[in-house]
């Protein structure tokens, strides 16, 4: 029989409650544009306002709106196209499983080569760079009028279909968090649609439009730093499609409900604070050194390599713990039949795949120089958001767990940090 869901206690409400997710619902967007703002401005100083502010009308286009539309649906079609295979999700409340294409990877290809060959037609994609206000304010508004469907969408499926955290009987608090855990139309899976498609892939197009802008103004090449930005966050990218699967034993897809944090986070903070340093880049150039370029390279090539191998390990692990590859790692049964890794990546640190983000996040900004807090921006948010996240975490699995958690605790004391934290 399907499991009840229950509202959570207020104590186990997140984010501060009904209050904190009604000061994140405006400090969010209010963030973003500050930042956009700027970091388009002369002294591009985080800490106080832009010295001047357009005109209103330069928060908004029609034409920005219908780029926007155009581009959801483009990659909405590409996502429905029969290629690749599908896949099982993790089992639901109600003992069923939901089917998903991996087809993301591909779905990247075809969107290069349409992109390639508008190029060569003379498309001219570095326009793109001046209309990031009005696409901004256009995703903004798309994710709110997203959100609210979902919300009220929610309603009328049944309560094995909520997600664990969001129906707290607060309409605040359940619109920010989401309610339902997995909403589809038909087998078009929204959540997993937002969360790899076009955010994803808006942000790498939205760097190299930005590069290309860069390249115009030197007439020819990019710089190096820029050369470098693009390329980092492009292999992030391609790697989240390619790696698509693994996604599916994420937070955000077997615990988050689909509310305005992941629809707001998918489409427009994604898109448009991910790409802040490219932004930087193209207004305030910097000179990187070779041998700097280097470290640079080595510092991305060993967040790479944690963070790939935790997420494949424990993706890998929780779909086919007998898989030779982890079949040799040692794990603690737990009371639910499930295991905990206590070796390989997840015996150095509790969350080993935030240790390997993080230090990509720092490469990241590094090409950016040390004359701005901007670029960094997106490293000091992401400390804060993969403690959050791995505090709540740990309260899932505590709740999920118990004992054979505490006992994992006891066995791998740091969290993201060997010997630090
Ligand atoms: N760029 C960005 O903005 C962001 C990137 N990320 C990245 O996304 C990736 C996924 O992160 P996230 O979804 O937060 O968390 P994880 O992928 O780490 O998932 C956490 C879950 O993994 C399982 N787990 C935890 N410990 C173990 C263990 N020892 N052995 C086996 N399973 C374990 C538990 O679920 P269960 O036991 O139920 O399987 C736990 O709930 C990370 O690499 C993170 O850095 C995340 C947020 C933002
Ligand atoms: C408060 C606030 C701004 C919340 C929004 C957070 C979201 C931006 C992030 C939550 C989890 C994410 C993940 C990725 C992107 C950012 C968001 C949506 C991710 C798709 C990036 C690529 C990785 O390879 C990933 C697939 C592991 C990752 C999954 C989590």
């Amino acid at each position: 029989m399907a499991q009840q869901q229950t509202a959570p206690s207020p104590a186990e409400l997140e984010f501060g409650g009904p209050l904190g997710t009604a000061a994140l619902l405006l400090l969010l967007p209010l963030t973003l544009f500050h930042l956009l703002l700027t970091c388009h401005s002369g002294p591009c100083s985080l800490l106080s306002l832009p010295p001047e502010l357009p005109p209103l009308s330069a928060f908004w286009s029609s034409g920005a709106l219908l780029l926007l539309l155009f581009w959801l649906g483009f990659q909405a079609t590409l996502y429905l196209l029969p290629m690749g295979q599908v896949t099982e999700g993790r089992m639901l409340r109600d003992k069923s499983h939901l089917q998903y294409p991996l087809n993301g990877f591909r779905c990247l290809g075809l969107t290069a080569l349409l992109v390639g060959l508008g190029l060569a037609g003379g498309l001219p994609l570095g326009n793109l760079s001046e209309m990031l206000l009005p696409l901004a304010s256009a995703a903004t508004v798309t994710a709110f009028f997203l959100s609210l469907f979902l919300y009220l969408k929610s309603f009328t499926v049944p309560p094995s279909a909520l997600a664990p955290g969001g129906n707290s009987g607060n309409p605040v608090y359940d619109f920010f968090l989401g309610r339902e855990l997995n909403p589809r139309f038909g087998s078009f899976d929204l959540k997993y649609f937002c969360e790899l498609r076009p955010g994803l892939m808006g942000w790498a197009l939205i760097n190299l439009a930005l590069l290309l802008r860069e390249a115009e103004r030197q007439r020819g090449w990019p710089s190096l730093a820029m050369g470098l930005v693009s390329a980092f966050q492009f292999i992030y990218v391609a790697d989240a499609l390619w790696y698509e699967e693994a996604v599916l034993t994420t937070i955000d897809i077997i615990h988050d409900g689909f509310g305005f944090m992941l629809a707001f986070g998918d489409l427009v903070w994604v898109p448009f604070i991910y790409s802040l340093q490219a932004q930087f880049l193209l207004n305030h150039p910097q000179a990187l050194d070779l041998p700097v370029a280097g470290a640079i390279c080595l510092l991305k090539v060993i967040g790479y390599v944690i963070f790939r191998g935790a997420n494949s390990q424990k993706n890998t692990f929780r779909r086919n713990p007998s898989d030779p590859s982890v079949a040799g790692l040692e794990t603690i049964p737990t009371a639910t039949g499930r295991h905990l890794l206590v070796s390989g990546w997840w015996g150095l640190v509790r969350h080993p795949n935030y240790l390997g983000d993080l230090i990509m996040a720092l490469a990241w900004s590094l090409p950016c120089g040390v004359t701005h807090l901007l670029p960094y921006f997106y490293f000091f948010y992401f400390v804060i958001l993969l403690v959050h996240r791995e505090y709540r975490d740990e309260r899932q699995c505590l709740q999920k767990y118990g004992l054979a958690w505490r006992e994992y605790c006891r066995r791998v004391p740091y969290r993201i940090v060997p010997y630090i934290y």
